[in-house]
Formats: C-alpha cells, sequence, structure tokens
C-alpha cells in the first residue's frame, strides 16, 4: 500500500505509457479513482476490458473533472489541443503533469491555456519500449528508471514534492532539469539513437541488391538491434522530431561532422583511430551497466516472455 493517495487520477491517453501508469496506480493503490480518456472509441473499449481504470470517456474535458492529478500521455504534438480541451474543467489546485518525451514544446503549448490555479509540472520518464498502445503496458515499466521533472519557475514546491511522491510510488527515481537542457540530452541519448535506427533500416530496406529475405535471414547482428528502435510508433517520433527540432539538428550536426571523420579513418587506412574510438566506447557500456541503467536488457525481455508474449530483445 503506498502513502501517497490521489483522490482521482485522470489519464489523457492510455497506450503505452498511461495504461503502465493506469496498472502502476491501480496494482500500488496511488489512487482512489481512474478516470481514462481516450481520443478513439475502439482504445478506449480494449481499456475497459483491461479494467484498466473506474471511468471511461473519449472526452478528456469529462475525465479531468474533479481530478487532483491529470496526466497527459499523448503524442507531444498533440498538448495544445489537450490543454484547450481540459482548462475550462480542471479542479483549483490540481496538478497537470505529462509525459512527453520533449518539454520546451510541451510547456510553449500548454502553459498559455492552463488555468493559472492548477499547478502545470512538466515530467518525462525515461522509461518505454518500441510498442505502443494499451495492451503494451505494465506495472514494472517504471521501476528502478529516472522521471525527469522540468519545473517552471516559481512552481508551488508542495505541488512538485507531491508529484515526486508519485513517481516514488511507481518505482521511479527523480531528478529535476532546466527544459532547454533536458531537451538537449534527450536528443543525444534518446532521439538521436531512434533517427539513426530509422535511417540504417530504412537504408537496409532500399538498398536493391540485398534483397529483402537475405535483410531478415542475416539479421542476427548488430541490425536486429536497429530494427527494435525503428519498430517503434511513427506517430510519436514525427512528433518527437518536429518538436525537438534545434536540439535535434543540432545532434545531427556533431553527428555527420564524427561520421565523416570516422569515414574518413576507413578511406585512409588509420586503425589506430579507430581503434582509439571503438575502445574509448565500449566503457561508455561498461558504465551503463555498473550504474544499474541497462535494465531494459533483461527486465523487459523477462516481463515480455512471462506476460504479454511481444517485444524480443532490446538494444
Ligand atoms: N513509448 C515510449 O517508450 C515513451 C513515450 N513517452 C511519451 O509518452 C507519450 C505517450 O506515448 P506512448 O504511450 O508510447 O504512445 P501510444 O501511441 O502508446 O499512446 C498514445 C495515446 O495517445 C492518444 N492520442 C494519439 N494522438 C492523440 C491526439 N491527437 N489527441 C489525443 N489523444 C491522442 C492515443 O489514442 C493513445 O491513447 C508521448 O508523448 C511520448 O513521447 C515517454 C517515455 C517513453
Ligand atoms: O525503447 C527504448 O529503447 C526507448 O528508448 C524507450 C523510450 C522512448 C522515448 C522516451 O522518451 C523514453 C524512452
Amino acid at each position: 500500500m503506498s502513502d501517497i493517495r490521489f483522490e482521482k487520477i485522470a489519464l489523457i491517453g492510455i497506450g503505452l505509457i498511461g495504461s503502465s501508469l493506469a496498472r502502476v496506480i491501480r496494482e500500488r493503490r496511488i489512487a482512489g479513482n481512474i478516470a481514462v480518456a481516450s481520443r478513439s472509441s475502439e482504445t478506449l473499449e480494449r481499456a475497459h476490458d483491461l479494467n484498466l481504470g473506474d471511468s471511461y470517456t473519449t472526452s478528456a474535458t469529462e475525465a479531468v473533472r474533479d481530478a487532483d492529478l491529470v496526466i497527459v500521455c499523448v503524442p507531444v504534438g498533440a498538448s495544445a489541443k489537450v490543454a484547450r480541451d481540459i482548462s475550462d474543467t480542471l479542479k483549483p489546485g490540481a496538478i497537470v503533469t505529462d509525459v512527453g518525451s520533449t518539454k520546451q514544446s510541451v510547456i510553449e503549448q500548454m502553459m498559455p491555456v492552463l488555468p493559472e490555479t492548477v499547478h502545470f509540472i512538466p515530467g518525462h520518464p525515461i522509461a518505454g519500449t518500441e510498442q505502443s498502445g494499451p495492451d503494451a503496458g505494465f506495472a514494472e515499466l517504471f521501476d528502478g528508471r529516472w522521471c525527469i521533472l522540468t519545473p517552471i519557475a516559481g512552481t508551488d514546491e508542495t505541488a512538485i514534492d507531491r508529484l515526486t511522491g508519485f513517481w516514488h510510488a511507481c518505482g521511479s527515481m527523480v531528478d529535476r532539469m532546466d527544459p532547454e537542457h533536458h531537451d538537449m540530452v534527450l536528443a543525444i541519448v534518446s532521439h538521436l539513437p531512434h533517427i539513426i535506427a530509422y535511417n540504417i533500416v530504412g537504408t537496409a530496406n532500399d538498398f536493391e541488391t540485398v534483397s529483402k529475405s537475405e535483410v531478415i535471414k542475416y539479421s542476427a547482428s548488430g541490425f536486429r538491434d536497429f530494427t527494435r528502435l525503428a519498430a517503434s510508433d511513427p506517430t510519436m517520433w514525427r512528433d518527437v522530431c518536429l518538436h525537438n527540432k534545434d536540439a535535434i539538428l543540432e545532434m545531427l550536426a556533431r553527428f555527420s561532422e564524427d561520421l565523416s571523420s570516422l569515414q574518413r579513418a576507413i578511406r585512409w587506412g588509420d586503425g589506430d583511430k579507430l581503434f582509439d574510438l571503438f575502445n574509448r566506447t565500449r566503457h561508455i557500456r561498461k558504465s551503463i551497466i555498473d550504474a544499474g541503467q541497462d535494465v531494459d536488457v533483461p527486465d523487459f525481455g523477462r516481463h515480455v516472455a512471462q506476460t504479454e508474449g511481444h517485444g524480443e530483445d532490446t538494444l
């Protein structure tokens, strides 16, 4: 039983993240009542079948009525619309947060629309998979993972503490960050890897002298790891690219320069340069494992094998 209680939590969007939150909130008794809102009635029906909430509606406006915590779990490009939909029915004093992968754009979209009577605290759980939709979620998704909050200056500290307590109850560790810094850090550690994966899988797909069957047959290599990331939700990642444009372009420029340097080393047979880079980078992997942040590899695999029957190995 958790000591953090919200009378009513409204989840706007019930895909991978929204449904994982629904599951952990219910399992750990974090809220008395879970209201689920989804744009599509098909998704809502599925959420109902999975018993993810206490009430279900296609109207975000209705879901947030009387909620003391509202969590927006939609692709970042839909943030402004959701903020417009909910602003008139939000309870004064409610905490409104989100889980979007980009933060500056979400703040720009939501902040001007939300009433001053609520506490708006943007957030981002650094936890996920390539799956999407209400079936893909699981209660343990946030265990041992970081959640980054990017509060706006002047936000009520009690509300931030309450939201921090919520994420702790979900199993996460919580960090605070400036939204601009968040977007730069996430551009390199999350957004660029996905873009590179989409690109390499696309290149292989277009490569006409290698047949599709060969790509599949011999993919028990690095390529296979890229295909997992490249299977991620296209709407979500389109929105991430469009809404973290500046930071992603900055990181892509650096990446391209470094790739050119690598290309030159291969062309001119500069083995020392290649060895030095490859030797330096293998230590990064070791640091991640030592910091216990490789949980997605064994844990997600185990979970998937035991419960959902989807997904496979991870990058
Ligand atoms: N998938 C992941 O690994 C992670 C995703 N995130 C962020 O979480 C948010 C949700 O992602 P997922 O749950 O993975 O996506 P999902 O595709 O599984 O679910 C998205 C939900 O939003 C709803 N939705 C889609 N477009 C909408 C619109 N225009 N208006 C209202 N509702 C709409 C869908 O019906 C669905 O219920 C995104 O902002 C994403 O950047 C954050 C951390 C990890
Ligand atoms: O599946 C993976 O490897 C991920 O990287 C999941 C993920 C996707 C988007 C985020 O904003 C945070 C985590």
